[in-house]
C-alpha cells in the first residue's frame, strides 16, 4: 500500500449534495438540534459578515424559493431589517409551500417589520425591482437542486445575473451543482457565496469557480465524525507545509532523484524537469541516459550526474538497457523520474516495461513514460513499487482508452484508477487534483491554467520528483508541488503582470 499522510482539517472538507443532507440529518436526528436552529445559526453568521463588511446596508431584494435555502436567506432579511435596511421579498414559488422552517421565518421576520419596510411579491410575473438597492441575495435553491432550473427560477437567475448589483449566494449559487459543478441550465454569478456546514465539491469543478465568488465558510455544529465519508478536499498552503531545506553531511545523505529521460531531439524536457527538481536543494541528481545522448546533458547539467547507458550509438532506450538502469538504481536510495523526452520508438516501450517490472524503486511517471504505459496491455506494476502518474488530460484519456470529460467526470476517473491501481495521480489541469488508492482526492484552490504552458509539465514533474527523493510520502509529494507553483505564481502576481513562464515555477 502506498503511504499516504495528507491529513485534511475539517474545514476543508468538500460535501457533495448527499453528505451535505446526510450530516443535517444525522445532527437534527441524533443531537436533538432541530433544522430551525441550524437554519438560525447559518443565516446570522452569513448576516454578521454582510454587515461587518457593509456598514451601510439601505435595501436588498432577496430572490427566494421554497426549501430551507430560503429560510436562510429568511433569517439575513430579519438581520439587515434590524439594522434599518428595506427588505424586497420575491417568492418564486409563493409561499403557500413553504418548507416549516422557511415558513416559521417568515412569520417572524414578518413580526419584526414595526416600521413597514418590508416588500413581498408572491410571484415572479409581478416583480418589479426597487430603484435602488445595495445587494440581491440569492436564496432559491441549495442543496435540494434536483433538474435543470424550470421555469421562473431560470428567468430569476437570467435577471438577477444581468443586474450591475452584486448577488450574495446562500450556501451554493442556485442552478449550481454542489457535486459536479456543473450549470443546472443557468447558475447565479455571485461576487460571495456563505457556504454553512461545509464547502461544497462542486465550488471547485467545471463552471463552480467562475460563479461562487468569494467563499465563505459558516460553520454549523456538525459533529465531526458525521463528515468521516468524506473523500474530497480542497488543498491549501494553509495546513499542507511545504518542506524546508535542510542540507546533508554528504550529497548521498540529502536526497537522490534518478531521471531515466531522453531521445534524439527530445533532451529539453528531462534538462528543465532536473533544474526544477535542483532548486529544491537535493543532494544529487543522476540523469540515466542512451549513451549518445551524453554530450547534451553534459553540456546543459553541469550539475548533475550523468550515467549513460547502452553503446555510443544509442540514441533512445531499448530493452536490452533495462538491466543496466536497474543496476544503477540499486546503487544508491533514492527516487525515480521516468518519461521527460523518452521518445515513442517500440523499443522504448519494451525499455519501460521492463524496467517497471524489476524495479521496487518510488517512481514518477510523467510524458512519454505515461504515452509508453499507454501502450501496454496490463500494467508492470510491482506490489512494492510506489508510482506516482502525472497526466495531462490527453494523457489521463489514453490511459484509461476512453473519453475522460471534464473537472467531475476526470475526478470520479482518477479516483477509480488510483483505487484499482493502488497509485497516486496528479490529474493536471484545472483544477489539478491529486488521487489517492484510498481514494480520497485533493482539489487545488487556485488558477491552474497558468501551468498550461508547453514545459510546465516538466517543471512540475520535477517538483514532485523532489520532494519524493526528499522523502514525502507520495500524496504529500504531490500536494507540495502543486502549492509551491501556488506560491510562486502569487509571489509573481505581486511583482509584474507578466505571463508567467515554465521558468518561473523552477
Ligand atoms: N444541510 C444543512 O445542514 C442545512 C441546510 N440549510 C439550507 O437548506 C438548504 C437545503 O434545503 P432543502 O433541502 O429544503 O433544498 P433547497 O435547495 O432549499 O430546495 C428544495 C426545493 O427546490 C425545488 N427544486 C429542486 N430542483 C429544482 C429546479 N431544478 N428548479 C426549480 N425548483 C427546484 C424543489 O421543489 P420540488 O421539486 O419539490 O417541487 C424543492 O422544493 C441548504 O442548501 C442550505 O441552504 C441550512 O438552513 C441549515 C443547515
Ligand atoms: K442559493
Amino acid at each position: 500500500m502506498v503511504k499516504e499522510t495528507l491529513d485534511a482539517p475539517y474545514s476543508h472538507y468538500l460535501l457533495d449534495a448527499e453528505l451535505s443532507q446526510k450530516v443535517d440529518h444525522r445532527t437534527t436526528e441524533e443531537m436533538d438540534i432541530d433544522g430551525f436552529t441550524l437554519m438560525e445559526i447559518a443565516g446570522s453568521s452569513a448576516a454578521k459578515k454582510i454587515l461587518q463588511h457593509n456598514k451601510q446596508l439601505q435595501h436588498n431584494v432577496f430572490l427566494c424559493g421554497k426549501g430551507n435555502n430560503a429560510g436562510d436567506a429568511l433569517v439575513v432579511a430579519r438581520y439587515l431589517l434590524q439594522h434599518d435596511a428595506r427588505v424586497t421579498l420575491v417568492f418564486i414559488s409563493g409561499t403557500d409551500d413553504l418548507s416549516k422552517d422557511t415558513q416559521k421565518n417568515l412569520k417572524l421576520l414578518r413580526a419584526f417589520d414595526k416600521k413597514d419596510r418590508i416588500t413581498i411579491y408572491e410571484k415572479w410575473s409581478g416583480f418589479s425591482a426597487p430603484n435602488n438597492y445595495n445587494f440581491i441575495i440569492d436564496g432559491m435553491l441549495g442543496t435540494g437542486l434536483t433538474s435543470d432550473l424550470r421555469g421562473d427560477y431560470a428567468k430569476a437567475v437570467g435577471w438577477a445575473n444581468q443586474q450591475q448589483h452584486p448577488v450574495l449566494a446562500m450556501d451554493i449559487p442556485t442552478g449550481l451543482h454542489p457535486d459536479s459543478g456543473e450549470k443546472m441550465g443557468k447558475a447565479i454569478e455571485a461576487v460571495r457565496t456563505f457556504s454553512f456546514g461545509g464547502r461544497k465539491q462542486g465550488f471547485y469543478l467545471n463552471d463552480g469557480p467562475a460563479v461562487t465568488g468569494t467563499i465563505d465558510y459558516c460553520d454549523l455544529p456538525f459533529p465531526n465524525a458525521y463528515k468521516e465519508d468524506c473523500k474530497t478536499f480542497a488543498l491549501d498552503t494553509d495546513w499542507v507545509s511545504l518542506p524546508s531545506y535542510t542540507p546533508g553531511k554528504h550529497k548521498y545523505d540529502s536526497g537522490v532523484l534518478h531521471i531515466v529521460a531522453g531521445s534524439e531531439g527530445l533532451t529539453g524536457a528531462a534538462i528543465m524537469a532536473a533544474r526544477s527538481a535542483w532548486a529544491e536543494g537535493l543532494g544529487a541528481i543522476i540523469i540515466i541516459c542512451p549513451r549518445g545522448l551524453l554530450s547534451v546533458f553534459e553540456h546543459n547539467l553541469p550539475s548533475v550526474i550523468k550515467k549513460p547507458v547502452g553503446k555510443k550509438e544509442d540514441y533512445y532506450f531499448k530493452e536490452s538497457h533495462a538491466e543496466q538502469v536497474q543496476d544503477i538504481l540499486q546503487e544508491k536510495e533514492s527516487s525515480m523520474l521516468l518519461g521527460p523526452g523518452l521518445g515513442r520508438n517500440t523499443d522504448t516501450i519494451s525499455f519501460v516495461e521492463q524496467l517497471l517490472t524489476t524495479t521496487t524503486t518510488d517512481t514518477i511517471i510523467d510524458a512519454d513514460g505515461l504515452w509508453c504505459l499507454s501502450q501496454l496491455e496490463e500494467w508492470p506494476k510491482t506490489d512494492q513499487a510506489n508510482w506516482i502518474l502525472t497526466p495531462h488530460p490527453g494523457e489521463l484519456q489514453k490511459l484509461i482508452k476512453d473519453e475522460i470529460g471534464e473537472g467531475h467526470q476526470r475526478l470520479n476517473t482518477v479516483r477509480k484508477l488510483c483505487q484499482e491501481n493502488n497509485t497516486t495521480i496528479l490529474s493536471k489541469g484545472m483544477p489539478g487534483i491529486i488521487g489517492t488508492p484510498s481514494r480520497k482526492c485533493y482539489l487545488t484552490n487556485y488558477n491552474t491554467n497558468y501551468f498550461a504552458r508547453a514545459g510546465s509539465g516538466d517543471v512540475l514533474a520535477g517538483k514532485v520528483s523532489a520532494f519524493s527523493a526528499l522523502g514525502l510520502a507520495a500524496d504529500e509529494s504531490c500536494a507540495a508541488a502543486l502549492l509551491n507553483g501556488q506560491q510562486k505564481l502569487s509571489s509573481l502576481q505581486k511583482d509584474t503582470n507578466k505571463i508567467p513562464e515554465p521558468t518561473d515555477f523552477i
